[in-house]
């Protein structure tokens, strides 16, 4: 039995006034049972957010990190030894943001992962087809590549201490949600895709829908039997609402 896991993407935002406020917010949520929560702040935020959620059950990550585990020079980055000795567990790898907007590939995924895993960060590996992959058919195509690209290059066991996030290009922040039956049919094939080298490792993979995940919502994506919580950007936002998300992955 997978247990469910949330984690709120904060994604650019916040001040260290709202992010005092959030914190609030998430610590009178208190305790959500059977479910594992955790908040992924922006990286300038990251101590903060750490002391401030001292001693109630929410871990912290970061939502990027280097391709190198070690400090040294690489201006701009963080390494994961770093984000270790500043209170993080997680780390994203992959986001589609990054993978569109800043031009992450394949390969520099892997090498984030395999820092994250080195400097001792649990990796939550982002995948997702964009709008124009779905309608050409081409979803479990690009899903099998984006994952097959770390099984290729780290093997099969380094899933046994990662989370995977299927993620949807056309849902992230557009208040589209894919449906369900959509998402399981992806997550399914990714457990599908990582049993062919173990069935272990697959059987115990948390994999998380992400994409306008909303408290209306949740229930029936939590219920399929292949999604194991949620990865939330804008609706993580607001402490109310992902704390009914987070119940939602318990109930
Ligand atoms: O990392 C979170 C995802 O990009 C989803 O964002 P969203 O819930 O705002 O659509």
């Amino acid at each position: 039995m997978r247990r469910p896991l949330v984690a709120g993407n904060w994604k650019m935002h916040g001040t260290r006034a709202s992010v005092a406020e959030l914190i609030q917010g998430v610590r009178r949520l208190g305790f959500v049972d059977g479910v594992d929560v955790a908040v992924l702040p922006s990286c300038l935020h990251i101590a903060q957010v750490v002391e401030g959620l001292r001693g109630i059950p929410v871990s912290v990550g970061a939502q990027n990190c280097a391709s190198q585990s070690d400090q040294g020079a690489l201006s701009g980055e963080v390494a994961s030894t770093q984000l270790v000795d500043a209170g993080c567990v997680w780390s994203l790898v992959g986001h589609s943001e990054r993978r569109q907007i800043l031009g992450e590939d394949d390969a520099l995924v892997v090498r984030k992962f395999a820092a994250a895993q080195v400097g001792g960060l649990i990796p939550i590996l982002c995948v997702g087809e964009t709008l124009e992959q779905r309608r050409s058919g081409e979803t479990l195509d690009v899903i099998v590549r984006q994952i097959g690209s770390l099984v290729d290059a780290l093997g099969v066991e380094v899933f046994s201490r990662a989370v995977v996030a299927y993620e949807p290009v056309w849902a992230i922040g557009s208040g589209l949600t894919a449906t369900p039956d959509q998402a399981q049919e992806v997550h399914a094939a990714i457990r599908a895709q990582i049993a062919v080298k173990s069935s272990a490792v697959a059987d115990g993979l948390r994999i998380l829908y992400g994409g306008s995940v909303k408290s209306s919502n949740a229930v029936e994506l939590f219920g399929m039997p292949d999604i194991d919580g949620g990865l939330v950007g804008g609706a993580s936002l607001n402490a109310d609402e992902f704390g009914a998300i987070c119940r939602a992955a318990g109930s």
